[in-house]
């Protein structure tokens, strides 16, 4: 599975970490950037990597910044984008659960580095339920036409 992740300088500490993390466990990443702790908006690095797992360039996205709003925000106005801020594991279970969340963010500002850790994991380990929830997602996407 190919996994995109991207950052504002914010989160970009976090960002390596957490690559480090799952390119030992054998996950395919790409990096949308920021590539230092130089200040970015998060606006574009959110659009891009909303754009990547829109166009199946990656199967899904994480997303970081200082709290995970901002970048998820933007990834959101990507069509097809689900993007949900977790910020402790059960969220991050159920966001796959429920909501079939293809982009997870948090706050490089608000977790720290084992949380995050847990997070990930638990959205990865994650199936989506199908049933009531795929109804509700349908209904989601056609606000979006
Ligand atoms: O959390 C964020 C957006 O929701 C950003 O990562 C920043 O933390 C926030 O915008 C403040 O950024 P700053 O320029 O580092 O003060």
């Amino acid at each position: 599975m190919k996994l995109g992740i991207a950052s504002d300088h914010a989160g970009y500490e976090l960002k390596c970490e957490i690559i480090n993390y799952l390119s030992q466990k054998g996950l395919d990443i790409l990096d949308y950037g920021t590539d230092n702790v130089e200040s970015v908006s998060y606006v574009n690095y959110g659009k891009v990597l909303g754009e990547a797992v829109a166009k199946g360039e990656v199967e899904k996205g994480i997303a970081i910044c200082g709290t995970g709003v901002g970048i998820s925000i933007a990834a959101n106005k990507v069509k097809g984008v689900r993007a949900a801020v977790c910020s402790e594991p059960t969220t991050a279970r159920l966001v796959k659960q429920h909501n079939n969340a293809n982009v997870i963010a948090f706050g490089a500002r608000i977790v720290g580095t084992e949380v995050a850790k847990f997070i990930v994991d638990e959205w990865l380990d994650a199936e989506f339920q199908g049933g009531r929830h795929a109804e509700r997602i349908s209904e989601i996407h056609s606000i979006e036409d």
